[in-house]
């Protein structure tokens, strides 16, 4: 891994009122990274990418990109997916137009896309494999395959990080596992970092290089493979998290997160 980081948060804190939602954040995300964000709900997770977003603004604390202290972060440089249910988009437009969206963002106003455009958001839908649906309509598409249209609308921003809010909600064990394909595939050949708050606790330790448990504070960041994770994990959650190891074997598997 490169050693300057593309995005770092020092000692970060916020506040909502008088509640402290989040304190003592340090982290670093590099080039070509997988970072999971688990925690239990309302541990803050949200609003730690917001955050980063510049959508909340932190009361100590800085964020840098590449070193670089930021007061907005450059069109484009974050790819945000929300937490939503998939499924429920059904917008009455065609994938092209959804991609294209990205694009627009980059150009000035009035976001008028030249052939160079068009192109780059032909080659984004064909990184995400959907290529061949340019000319449907979006909401005709499966859950996985809104998901997919959605991810490339943020690769046509040519973004450096990719931010994800739950991505798994609404797909089935085999969408998830494509979807975690999918992105491996892309930080290896569009040198991107990905960051994503996730419930998947019990697979991710085969699809992520370092897991960072927040709970208001960072409890753990480090490997999905060290041994600490377990017990971090057990605190925070106040049960037991079982981890699948890399051949899919659940090792005394007790369910998911989200019983
Ligand atoms: N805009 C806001 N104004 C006030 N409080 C907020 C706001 N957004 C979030 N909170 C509070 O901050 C805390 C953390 O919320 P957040 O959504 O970041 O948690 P989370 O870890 O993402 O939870 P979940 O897993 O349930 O999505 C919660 O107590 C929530 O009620």
């Amino acid at each position: 891994m490169n050693n300057q980081p593309i995005l770092e948060i020092n000692n970060l804190k916020v506040i909502f009122g008088d509640k402290v939602i989040l304190e003592n954040i340090n982290l670093k995300l590099h080039k070509k990274e997988i970072m999971a964000i688990v925690g239990p709900n309302g541990g803050g997770k949200t609003t730690l990418l917001k955050t980063i977003l510049g959508i909340y603004k932190p009361v100590a604390g800085e964020i840098r990109i590449f070193g670089k202290k930021y007061k907005r972060l450059p069109k484009g440089f974050v790819g945000y997916l929300p937490q939503k249910d998939l499924i429920n988009y059904n917008f009455p437009i065609l994938v092209k137009d959804v991609v294209c969206m990205g694009r627009k963002i980059l150009k000035p106003f009035p976001s008028i896309l030249n052939e160079e455009d068009k192109d780059s958001c032909y080659e984004a839908l064909k990184k995400v494999g959907m290529e061949k649906f340019i000319k449907e309509s979006f909401s005709s598409l499966s859950g996985g395959q809104k998901q997919r249209v959605l991810i490339a609308r943020l690769l046509a921003m040519q973004p450096k990080i990719l931010m994800f809010d739950e991505p798994s909600t609404g797909l089935d064990v085999v969408g998830q596992e494509d979807f975690y394909e999918l992105i491996n595939e892309l930080r290896m050949e569009n040198d991107i970092a990905i960051l994503m708050v996730t419930h998947d606790i019990g697979v991710i330790s085969n699809y992520v290089d370092t897991v960072a448990c927040l709970n208001k504070s960072i409890h753990f960041h480090g490997s999905p493979k060290d041994g600490k994770l377990p017990d971090v994990l057990e605190k925070v959650f106040g049960k037991n998290i079982q981890l699948i190891v890399h051949d899919h074997q659940c090792l005394t598997c007790k369910g998911h997160i989200h019983e």
